[in-house]
């Protein structure tokens, strides 16, 4: 079966999500989509205070390897049982989710070009680009509703490691995209592009 990996980045509060899900309902198919922040570590062996002050916004907070794995076998049309991370709790979740292969695979994440073993996987690479404050506004909303998080605790973290790497990893990776997308999944003539691409491709 012949493939076609789409990768969707941009920092936190970006619209990758929202992109991805645009993406989602109006592709045939429906693609396999692989969220890089189901694999985050497992960690276990920390409390939920030692959990809440990881830097979650570096390239080591993930499990690249298994992520590399999972995303060889969709390209290769094997199924793969993908993790399901809880971020209330910090931690990966019990659970596990199957997703089958597609001949659209749509990979998502904030970190995804930055690492070069993820970025080379990739046909297609879309960059949301939004303002910084627009982000963080939207990530305090939803760190808070959907999260459980304390204002207090989303400053911390924000200050803390998310807007330093963001600057570090985040940004920089931009300069891998084949695409800078402003207003994400709300932009339709970037969007009516990418699906005609992925139509002539796969279609
Ligand atoms: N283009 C847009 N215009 C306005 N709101 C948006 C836009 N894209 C996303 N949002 C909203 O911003 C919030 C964060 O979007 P989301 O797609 O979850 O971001 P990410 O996955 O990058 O963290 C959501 O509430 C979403 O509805
Ligand atoms: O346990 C965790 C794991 C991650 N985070 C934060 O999540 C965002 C990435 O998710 P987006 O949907 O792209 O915003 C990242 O910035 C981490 O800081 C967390 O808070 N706790």
């Amino acid at each position: 079966m012949e493939t076609l990996i789409v990768g969707v980045a941009g920092g936190t509060g970006s619209g990758k999500t929202t992109l991805t899900q645009e993406l989602l309902d109006k592709c045939a198919g429906p693609p396999s989509v692989l969220f890089h922040d189901n694999y985050y570590r497992r960690r276990d062996e920390l409390t939920y205070e030692e959990r809440e002050k990881v830097n979650y916004d570096d390239l080591d907070a993930f499990d690249n390897d298994l992520f590399v794995e999972h995303l060889r076998a969709l390209r290769s049309s094997r199924p793969v049982e993908s993790p399901v991370y809880d971020f209330s709790i910090h931690n990966r979740s019990d659970r596990t989710t199957l997703v089958e292969p597609s001949p659209v695979i749509i990979v998502e994440g904030i970190l995804i070009f930055a690492e070069p073993r993820i970025c080379e996987l990739l046909d297609i690479k879309l960059f949301v680009d939004t303002d910084a404050d627009v982000r963080l506004l939207r990530r305090i909303k939803r760190d808070v509703v959907e999260r459980g998080r304390t204002l207090q605790s989303v400053e911390d973290q924000y200050l803390g490691t998310v807007k330093p790497m963001h600057e570090l990893y985040v940004e920089p990776s931009k300069r891998n995209a084949d695409i800078i997308i402003p207003d994400g999944g709300h932009n339709i003539v970037a969007m009516d592009m990418v699906l005609n691409r992925i139509q002539r491709d796969v279609g």
